[in-house]
């Protein structure tokens, strides 16, 4: 079945394929990790499984031998004989009591050991990822269904398998005690289970499907609920007062989704109760059947109450395992989302990787490098050639969506050109072993991350092998002023940062992005990326940091953008991108006296501060 403008078609085929394989696939994954619980497991279901059987058959004895005793003439006789069997009785039952406990607690620990293997592979994954799928709605789309308690149906799916395979030993051999005292009572059995079954594998599939449509809703409704109560949007919510709006929209799409599941729900209930209803007449008939053979004398009384009892427990044992067959496939259904997210390409690793000796001799050379996002109608980066030599300052600047920071994440790797190449010393960037090449590169991003751990952790994600060096630490935040707002000793560097955790320090945004800053110093590296590494920064900080860098990256190279022209100044090259393209390049003096895009800017951004020193203030 699959979703075609909401609607499902008939695809149960590959549906089913589907499901076997990714039980399949769940075994093996938890027999590579944990083979003697699974193995323990397993047992331990199978012996459950055949005690029912036991039980008919310890019952249909019983109660021959009282039935013979009540007729005989010494009837204290029988009693040693029923004793036996009402012991072994209580024993079969005692005994699946324990198993039952034991399997409990084997499964749990099963189940905690495959959520831990599960969501850690999930982890992993991501971060070896190309950075161009968090750009794609798709995979949020599917991140969330294998976040969302995917370890959980996995256990459900193994569970259910064991489970299955119990009904189908109890239904065997309450089939075979039918079966031998009368083929019809069987076959009815079996006329009641076939249908049933494949109506429960449907009502798997189509909940799965509804689960996969809804999902980019589903998404988007909690997106909006998060917005109502998280802090991202609390103070615009307040200004504009939008929780009303958004409010409403979260309630439509709420509903969206509960009104079809509502309407499934409905349609399963119908289909189930017709089902029931046919199964339930069939065993009226069979029991009249078994009714009429023992006033005839064709069977014992012992005979009647163990069939009349079986039957009845069979019509559990059948619900149980149609029950167990539906969320089994339901179950599959969504684990085989977790396998195709474990079977997502990762960032392609060259296969004969060449790594850069020393540092940079020729530079950087870009060979008309084009670059389209995925979904763009044009590219995003068009045609760009540029050689950018060692310990070379560049600045590259433009209008918003010129293109500036796409060029500088193609420029480190972090997305693969559509067309064009990137050479370091001469060499290819997408032949270099990734993570050689990425000691060389150290960055402050635009949206850098404020992460909600301590100045220490803040500060030594930056360069993870020196993250206890508390000395280099301290000197790294003193570098872009931390020690302003917090005294530096090695405690404060254990201050946690943010307001998400209990005891936390807020930051203003500038004092982030100093901490970021400080991140960045504290890696040593040989290509240096600011992608506005200033833009809240108080301008005595920001100048203290230009100067601070120009030392720092002496000998290194520093690819810097900023929307502040006179930062720019003292670069050695001033890269000028307009849609896509470089339309200007050269240091500063020769662009002014070019007198095209940069100089203009550069003179609006001068008049600025010019009327702003000489004039009244434009707003009183
Ligand atoms: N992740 C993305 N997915 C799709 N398109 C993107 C993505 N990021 C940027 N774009 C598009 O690529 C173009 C260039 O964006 P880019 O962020 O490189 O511009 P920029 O010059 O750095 O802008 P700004 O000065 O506003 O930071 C824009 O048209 C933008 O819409």
């Amino acid at each position: 079945m699959s979703i075609k403008g909401g609607s499902y078609v008939n695809v149960s085929s590959s549906s089913r394929i589907m499901v076997w394989k990714t039980a399949g696939a769940v075994l093996r994954l938890i027999w590579g990790n944990d083979r003697m619980l699974l193995l323990g497991a397993g047992m331990l279901q199978v012996v459950a499984a055949i005690i029912p059987a036991l039980q008919i058959y310890t019952t249909k004895e019983m109660v021959d031998v009282l039935s013979e005793a009540l007729v005989s003439p010494n009837k204290t006789a029988s009693f040693p004989a029923a004793l036996a069997w009402v012991t072994l009785q209580s024993f079969l039952f005692a005994s699946l009591t324990v198993m039952r406990s034991i399997g409990e607690y084997m499964s749990l620990q099963l189940q905690t050991r495959t959520s831990f293997h599960m969501d850690k592979q999930i982890a992993e994954k991501a971060a070896k990822l190309p950075l161009s799928v968090f750009d794609q709605p798709t995979y949020y789309d599917q991140l969330q269904r294998v976040s969302n308690g995917v370890s959980l149906r996995t256990m459900n799916v193994i569970q259910s398998l064991f489970a299955l395979v119990q009904h189908v030993f109890t239904l065997t051999a309450v089939l075979i005690v039918l079966a031998a005292f009368h083929w019809a009572v069987a076959a009815a059995l079996l006329l009641i289970l076939i249908p049933n079954m494949l109506l429960h594998m449907r009502i798997g599939q189509w909940q799965f499907w509804q689960m996969i449509a809804q999902t980019p809703t589903a998404r988007r409704s909690k997106y909006i609920f998060q917005l109502l109560c998280g802090r991202e949007a609390a103070k615009e919510i307040r200004v504009f007062g939008t929780a009303i709006y958004l409010r409403d929209l979260w309630s439509k799409l709420f509903w969206k989704n509960a009104t079809e599941q509502l309407r499934l729900h409905r349609k399963t209930l119908l289909s189930r109760s017709v089902h029931e209803g046919g199964a339930e007449l069939t065993l009226y008939l069979a029991c009249i059947l078994l009714t009429w053979l023992c006033v005839q004398g064709r069977m014992t009384v012992g005979s009647f109450v163990s069939i009349f009892q079986a039957m009845r427990n069979s019509q559990n044992a059948m619900s149980g395992m149609v029950f167990t067959l539906s969320r089994f496939y339901q179950d599959a259904l969504y684990v085989s989302e977790w396998f195709t997210f474990a079977g997502m390409e990762e960032e392609r690793s060259p296969e004969k990787p060449s790594t850069l000796s020393g540092s940079l001799q020729k530079g950087i050379e870009v060979r008309e490098l084009t670059f389209q996002y995925p979904g763009a109608v044009e590219p995003d980066l068009d045609q760009i050639s540029l050689h950018i030599h060692p310990g070379q300052k560049i600045a590259i600047v433009g209008e918003n969506g010129a293109g500036k920071s796409t060029l500088i994440k193609c420029l480190i790797g972090l997305y693969s050109p559509s067309q064009g190449q990137i050479l370091y010393d001469g060499i290819p960037l997408e032949s270099l072993e990734p993570t050689d090449f990425r000691k060389r590169v150290t960055a402050v991003f635009q949206d850098f991350v404020q992460y909600q751990l301590t100045l220490k952790e803040n500060i030594g994600l930056g360069h993870l092998e020196q993250i206890n060096n508390t000395e280099a630490l301290i000197q790294a935040a003193h570098r872009t002023g931390i020690n302003e707002w917090l005294t530096l000793k090695a405690e404060s560097l254990e201050t946690q940062l943010g307001i998400l955790f209990e005891g936390g320090k807020e930051l203003s945004l500038g004092q982030w992005q100093k901490v970021a800053l400080s991140r960045a110093l504290f890696k040593e590296a040989e290509l240096v990326v600011l992608d506005e590494p200033t833009s809240s920064m108080d301008p005595k900080a920001e100048a203290e940091l230009y100067r601070l860098f120009s030392t720092l990256s002496e000998g290194k190279i520093s690819l810097m953008v900023s929307h502040r022209l006179g930062s720019c100044k003292h670069a050695d090259l001033i890269l000028v991108m307009e849609k896509g393209r470089i339309i200007e390049q050269g240091n500063h003096n020769q662009l002014m006296s070019q007198n095209g895009v940069y100089a203009d800017m550069f003179r609006i951004q001068a008049n600025l501060y010019h009327i702003e020193t000489v004039s009244e203030p434009i707003i009183s």
